[in-house]
């Protein structure tokens, strides 16, 4: 579903990413990790399009999609969430999703077009955990604690239908409690037929959903695999020296 190869970016004198290459298949959950500044969020710009590679390609389902705007790629099924979640404060949760759900790709599905927004955004935040029938999806988001502000993250990508999900720290700030509720939907959406990938530094909850993962450190890939071997690899063992998982 994405390719990509040999993507290169600097800024000034920082390579953030190096000749980076890896591939998602259909289905498959890959994880990306490495320690902060390694070049993670660099890479998810580049693929979304939120930054333009000095070199080197991304492709999407064998399409070259390099360098185009984001909101084109958005349109492809590429969605993505971010690390620094700026929903509407001042609306409702749940109208937080009527935008999106009137973006292009939206507006795309049949059953978006014609049905009631407003339950279609009562939906898709009641998939994500939001309690249907309490006031939290109708207060607005700047009363929503930090879980469900995430939550809210996540049903704004979800409101694209998207082929290819891809969350950057997406359980950051979250409790373990938090987390060991979203990834049974995680799961879900995955079973479903959705593409993931996730930037995360939450180790131990990654390996559970990943089926693959890619280490990143000063920019470089040093390490592939499924999780059970990136836990046993020396040379993440040493980029990941004191994480309590590894
Ligand atoms: N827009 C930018 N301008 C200048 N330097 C940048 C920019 N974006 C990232 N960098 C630098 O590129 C390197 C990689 O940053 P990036 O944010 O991709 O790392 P990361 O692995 O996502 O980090 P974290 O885990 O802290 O989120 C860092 O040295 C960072 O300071």
């Amino acid at each position: 579903m994405i390719r990509v190869e040999n993507l290169t970016k600097r800024f000034g004198g920082v390579v953030a990413a190096n000749n980076i290459s890896f591939e998602v298949k259909k289905g498959e959950v890959l994880g990306i990790i490495g320690p902060n500044g390694s070049g993670k969020t660099t890479v998810v710009n580049l693929i979304t399009g939120f930054i333009k590679p000095d070199s080197g390609k991304v492709f999407f389902a064998g399409k070259d999609i390099t360098s185009k705007p984001p909101h084109e790629i958005a349109n492809l099924g590429v969605v993505r969430t971010f690390q620094n979640v700026r929903p509407f404060y001042n609306l409702p949760a749940y109208k937080n999703l009527i935008i999106p759900l009137y973006s292009p790709r939206a507006k795309s599905f049949e059953e978006f077009k014609h049905g009631d927004r407003d339950h279609i955004a009562l939906d898709l935040l009641e998939e994500v955990g939001f309690e249907r029938d309490s006031p939290i999806p109708y207060k607005p988001a700047s009363a929503l604690p930090h879980g469900y502000i995430k939550r809210l993250e996540l049903a704004r990508a979800l409101a694209l239908k998207p082929e290819v999900l891809i969350c950057d720290e997406l359980f950051s700030g979250l409790s373990q409690a938090e987390i060991a509720s979203l990834l049974p939907i995680l799961e879900k959406l995955n079973e479903n037929g959705l593409t993931l990938i996730m930037v995360e530094h939450r180790l131990k909850e990654l390996f559970e959903l990943a089926d693959k993962v890619v280490v990143l450190e000063y920019g470089e890939k040093i390490a592939e695999g499924k999780p059970e071997e990136i836990v046993e690899d020396e040379k993440v063992k040493e980029a990941f020296l004191g994480a309590e998982v590894i």
